[in-house]
């Protein structure tokens, strides 16, 4: 039997990161940036007024009041992005929009809500101090800053930061492609009518979802019975051709275990039992080079297994920190117990309890119960060490993506 940690050891002692690849930047969304992004102008790139109003000299103003207004002519007006008036002088005043370049000589904005909106003359009624108003040029990023460094997951706020610095194209890391396929003969699609001892397939839905939720790509495909010619002859089409196949059923001791029987010693392929609990059987390896995840059927077994080894996986492959899912501490909110030996992961709810997270296991812990991890938002993780753990005592609990 290997620990988690030997387990999942072993699986990224195999999997490699993805290459590089330029992409447009649209197409970039959900990859890992592959190499370091440097603004090349600073940003803003010049002197620019933040609301619409007039550009002043903030010394004419300084007397400026409700009661006793100053009183100035206005050279014309400066709208973003058009060349307008380029420079005023002492004693004048010009007409400016959010975004529009300062003219040379001004040295504050007064907002239109502090005049009286004049066109060719404006009565400015409050003072304003010298830079009010006035975003700098290079007070959001300088000429050469790393704006978004390699390693970098670009969600909606990174791929605005590399628009703003002007890059149409940038070297990415893909999200990984797997394929997710079910084994067993007893599967049918939903929306099939069952006969005595069939199920609908959960898993290959659920793992296609948890892929994306992971950063890749999730496909599933149809169901493959438990006949060993075919999952071999599936797996070997799919290999090659994807980033990473994930398989559920046929790993443990059964007669029909036909994922085991077929591809153990095939390519680097090995199948272990693992100190964990839901998830002991568990096969890993390479398949003409593509890493294959044979994860154990039953549906909550499946699920945490890949938490637990598949998305720290993923991650590698797109150059980031291969992470399971985040974890807090949390109070136990009931008594629980673990096997010796063992990582006993329990399905349960999270809650604050006076500004302190709080956990309680749910109810069903079997790992066919796929009710109570749909209804879970978190995993308590008892460690190996844990066998009776009392309420109130501090545990580790991983929380599911939501
Ligand atoms: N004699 C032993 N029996 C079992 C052991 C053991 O050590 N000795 N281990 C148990 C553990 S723990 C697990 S986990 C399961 C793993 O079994 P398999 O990976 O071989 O999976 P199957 O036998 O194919 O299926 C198990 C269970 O899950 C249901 N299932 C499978 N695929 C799906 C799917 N796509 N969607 C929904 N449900 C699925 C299947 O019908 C079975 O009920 O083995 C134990 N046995
Ligand atoms: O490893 Mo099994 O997942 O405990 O039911």
């Amino acid at each position: 039997m290997r620990t988690v940690a030997e387990h999942l050891a072993g699986i990224l002692a195999e999997v490699s990161v993805l290459a590089p690849e330029e992409v447009a930047l649209p197409d970039a969304a959900g990859t890992v940036l592959a190499e370091p992004v440097a603004a090349p102008v600073a940003l803003p790139p010049f002197d620019n007024s933040a609301m619409d109003g007039y550009a002043v000299v903030a010394a004419d103003i300084a007397g400026a009041t409700e009661a006793s207004p100053v009183a100035l002519p206005v050279r014309g007006d400066i709208a973003a992005g058009v060349a307008g008036v380029a420079e005023i002088g002492v004693g004048s005043a010009a007409r400016i929009m959010t975004g529009a370049p300062l003219p040379a000589g001004a040295d504050a904005v007064v907002p239109v809500e502090w005049t009286d909106g004049g066109v060719r003359d404006v009565r400015v009624l409050r003072a304003a101090p010298p830079g009010n108003y006035i975003r700098r040029s290079g007070e959001d990023v300088v000429a050469g800053q790393v704006v978004a460094d390699a390693g970098t997951r670009l969600g909606a706020a990174q791929i605005g930061m590399l628009a703003a610095v002007g890059r149409p194209r940038v070297s990415v890391r893909r999200k990984p492609r797997v394929v997710v396929l079910s084994t067993g003969s007893e599967l049918r699609e939903p929306g099939s009518e069952l006969e005595p001892g069939q199920i609908w397939d959960s898993n290959s839905f659920m793992l296609a979802v948890a892929v994306d939720e992971a950063g890749g790509t999730g496909r599933r495909r149809a169901i493959v019975a438990d006949d060993p010619a075919d999952v071999l002859r599936t797996l070997r089409d799919l290999a090659g051709s994807v980033d990473a196949i994930v398989t559920t059923g046929g790993v443990s001791m059964g007669a029909r275990d036909v994922v085991k029987e077929v591809l153990t010693g095939v390519g680097t392929m090995a199948f272990h039992k693992v100190r964990m609990r839901p998830g002991k059987p568990q096969g890993f390896g390479l398949l003409d080079g593509t890493p294959v995840f044979t994860l154990p059927g039953n549906p909550v077994s499946a699920y945490v297994s890949f938490q637990v080894f598949v998305r720290p996986a993923l991650r590698a492959m797109q150059g980031l920190p291969p992470e399971s899912l985040p974890t807090v501490s949390a109070v136990l909110g009931a008594d629980v117990r673990s096997p010796a030996g063992i990582r006993h992961y329990q399905r349960s709810r999270l809650s604050e309890n006076r500004g302190h997270p709080t956990v309680t296991p749910a109810e069903g812990q079997g790992s066919h119960q796929l009710g109570s991890l749909a209804g879970a938002d978190s995993l308590i993780v008892l460690d190996e060490e844990a066998e009776a753990v009392p309420a109130g005592a501090h545990v580790e609990v991983m929380r599911l993506p939501s």
